[in-house]
């Protein structure tokens, strides 16, 4: 337990000191061809913080994502790590990135083994970090397996702590539970939730709405390459309507999309001369922001 703890102090040193923000991206443009990917995308990362990035398909995350690891350049705008440009920020950033790139002949332990080293990790603290990996995203039994032999799952599991591997104080997560069943799902809830509450900022791009919510994320809602709200999930759905639903005995069913659901269906009680069998009442949720987006979609 004590080499455990002395390895884990020593992971914990990359972490920035007296930064208050770790991730700042201003006004980045970027085009392919006649596509624009991105047109005006600000965004901040403070440590501790995890930034839940969702959009539809097409919106630029995966894009903004390949600018901040250097994959590809902006064409305008800048984007810093704790300070630094994103190619001169190795060690800084750990990434996932949405498509699995795995080297399939070689096992688990070897990949982390791998990453740990490039990250600038040795013996104690990289075996340390191994470990924590292996039990934080229940990597133990396929430690020494090929990873081409591996399921969907367990390959998002695997490329995930690739990137966790050196306690960066950077996370970089696009889509990491893509396709993956809920075992994976929660371990990787857990994890970023683990590696948040220790300092590091996150962020998390995703589909699946309701993990923003357990993650406690604030939510950068992306449209046409540029961030156009921002907030906590309270921030973004209280503006939006609910909904009152209404079946009558004699009549068809009504639906009321509302600001104050409990108001209308007062109303709707004190007016209606119809016999009602059932009503519900729903209160604005993150299916209702999405479908929002969807209305006001251009991209
Ligand atoms: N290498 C590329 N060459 C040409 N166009 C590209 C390239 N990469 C991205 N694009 C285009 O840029 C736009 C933004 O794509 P991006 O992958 O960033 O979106 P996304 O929000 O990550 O989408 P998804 O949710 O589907 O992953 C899209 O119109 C896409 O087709």
């Amino acid at each position: 337990m004590r080499f455990y703890r002395g390895a884990r102090s020593t992971v914990r040193g990359l972490l920035p000191k007296g930064s208050d923000t770790v991730l700042e991206a201003l006004d980045l443009a970027k085009r392919y061809g006649p596509v624009t990917a991105l047109d005006g995308f600000s965004l901040k990362a403070v440590p501790g913080e995890i930034v839940g990035l969702v959009g539809h398909n097409g919106a630029g995350k995966t894009t903004f994502v390949e600018i901040v690891t250097a994959l590809t350049r902006p064409d305008g705008g800048s984007v810093t790590i704790d300070g630094k440009a994103p190619g001169k920020a190795k060690g800084l950033v750990g990434v996932a990135p949405q498509h699995l790139g795995l080297y399939p002949s070689i096992t688990v332990r070897e990949h982390l083994e791998l990453f740990g080293r490039l990250a600038g990790l040795r013996k104690v603290a990289l075996a340390a970090a191994i470990e924590e990996l292996g039990v934080a995203l229940r990597l133990g039994e396929i430690m020494d397996r090929r990873t081409g032999a591996l399921s969907g799952g367990q390959q998002r599991r695997t490329q995930a702590a690739t990137a966790l591997i050196n306690n960066p104080p950077l996370l970089l997560l696009d889509e990491p539970t893509a396709g993956a069943d809920q075992e994976t799902r929660q371990a990787m809830l857990d994890v970023v939730k683990q590696r948040a509450g220790e300092g590091a900022a996150v962020v998390y791009t995703t589909h699946y709405l309701p993990e923003l919510t357990e993650l406690q994320a604030t939510i950068a809602v992306i449209r046409a390459g540029r961030v156009i709200a921002r907030g906590t999930y309270e921030e973004l759905v209280d503006g939006l309507p609910g909904e009152v639903h209404a079946c009558f005995e004699d009549a068809e069913d009504v639906r009321i999309s509302t600001n104050d659901p409990t108001k209308t269906l007062i109303e709707l009680l004190a007016t209606t001369k119809q016999p009602i069998t059932s009503v519900e009442v729903r209160n604005a949720d993150l299916d209702d922001l999405y479908r929002s987006l969807a209305v006001g979609r251009d991209t």
